[in-house]
């Protein structure tokens, strides 16, 4: 009898990169994802290493990278150079690039175009700001393989618009626009749809009413199919005079329960933590940060 050697049980099987199929399977399975804002490919790297499942190049780089104070003034080269850099760093993440404001709101057409531009740079899937109006669009791009990401609650793209960034959804009214919107965007075929500050009770309804659409929420609660921050703001490197932070963020680099001097994770840990807590349910917690 020859005796061959068992091969080791591998310590930890690379996971497989994500895909929507995989991505949708997860969610069927009741797996929380995580998605973090990154724009360069070294911190593709570390968000990807440390558990991401899915990176967003926002076009909240306008804030965080270029220090302007809306999202208004980002262009769409801008967001290819960006997507380019993240898609070199990542590997198992998934990576979704917003269009930035101007560059698809005039007709299907011109929304295909400036798609078209960031899939070329790397990009899996785009996501646009907008209610039920922009379903043609989505559908438009859908119908041509471009996976679609809708974004509906606070859409900062129309930050003059509202007059602030501020909860919506609050009323009865506008909680059943909004459950129009989610639902005519989820029959245009979008995969993903971002909430944002969106009270928690809609966020969960919206999530619960349409399986067809994964949801990600950021300060709409804990009953979405994932959450996303901006990667600074969990970080906790924004605030003071220009940018105040927003009650649904949480420093990830601070130990629950430690004195504020005591040493921070290092990033790799800090987003470790954020993974965890958003799998396991723990972030966000509706006492904090929900509306
Ligand atoms: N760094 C950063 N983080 C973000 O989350 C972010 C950006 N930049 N830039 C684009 C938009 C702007 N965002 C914001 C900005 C401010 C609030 C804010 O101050 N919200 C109040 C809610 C007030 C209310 O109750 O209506 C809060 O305290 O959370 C929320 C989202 C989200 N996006
Ligand atoms: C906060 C997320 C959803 C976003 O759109 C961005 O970072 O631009
Ligand atoms: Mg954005």
């Amino acid at each position: 009898m020859s005796v061959h050697p068992q091969p080791a049980p591998e310590a930890s099987a690379p996971r497989p990169a994500w895909n929507l199929p995989r991505l949708r399977e997860a969610a069927a399975r009741g797996e929380k994802l995580a998605m973090l804002t990154c724009y360069d490919a070294t911190f593709a790297r570390v968000l990807d290493e440390a558990g991401a499942d899915i990176l967003l190049v926002g076009d909240s780089l306008g804030n965080v990278i270029q220090g302007e104070s809306s999202t208004l003034p980002v262009t769409l080269e801008q967001m290819a150079y960006h997507t380019r850099a993240v898609a070199q760093g990542k590997r198992q993440a998934f990576l979704i690039t917003d269009l930035p404001f101007g560059t698809y709101e005039s007709s299907p057409q011109q929304a295909l175009a400036s798609a078209v531009a960031l899939m070329r740079a790397g990009a899996q899937m785009v996501k646009l700001e907008g209610g039920g109006y922009t379903a043609e669009t989505v559908r438009f791009l859908v119908e041509r393989g471009i996976p679609v990401c809708a974004h509906l609650g606070l859409t900062p793209q129309r930050v003059h618009a509202i007059g602030g960034y501020r909860v919506q959804g609050r009323d009865d009214a506008a909680a059943q626009v909004l459950l129009d919107d989610a639902t005519a965007l989820a029959q245009a075929g979008a995969a993903f749809l971002v909430l944002e500050l969106v009270p928690s009770a809609l966020a969960r309804r919206i999530t619960q009413q349409l399986p067809q659409l994964m949801t990600i929420g950021i300060g709409a609660g804990a009953g979405t199919t994932g959450q996303v921050l901006v990667m600074h703001d969990m970080l906790g490197l924004t605030g003071g005079a220009h940018a105040k932070r927003p009650r649904f963020v949480r420093d990830f680099t601070r130990v629950p329960g430690t004195p504020p001097e005591a040493p921070g994770l290092s990033v790799p840990q800090a987003v470790a933590a954020y993974v965890k807590a958003v799998k396991d349910g723990s972030f966000p917690d509706e006492a904090v940060h929900g509306y």
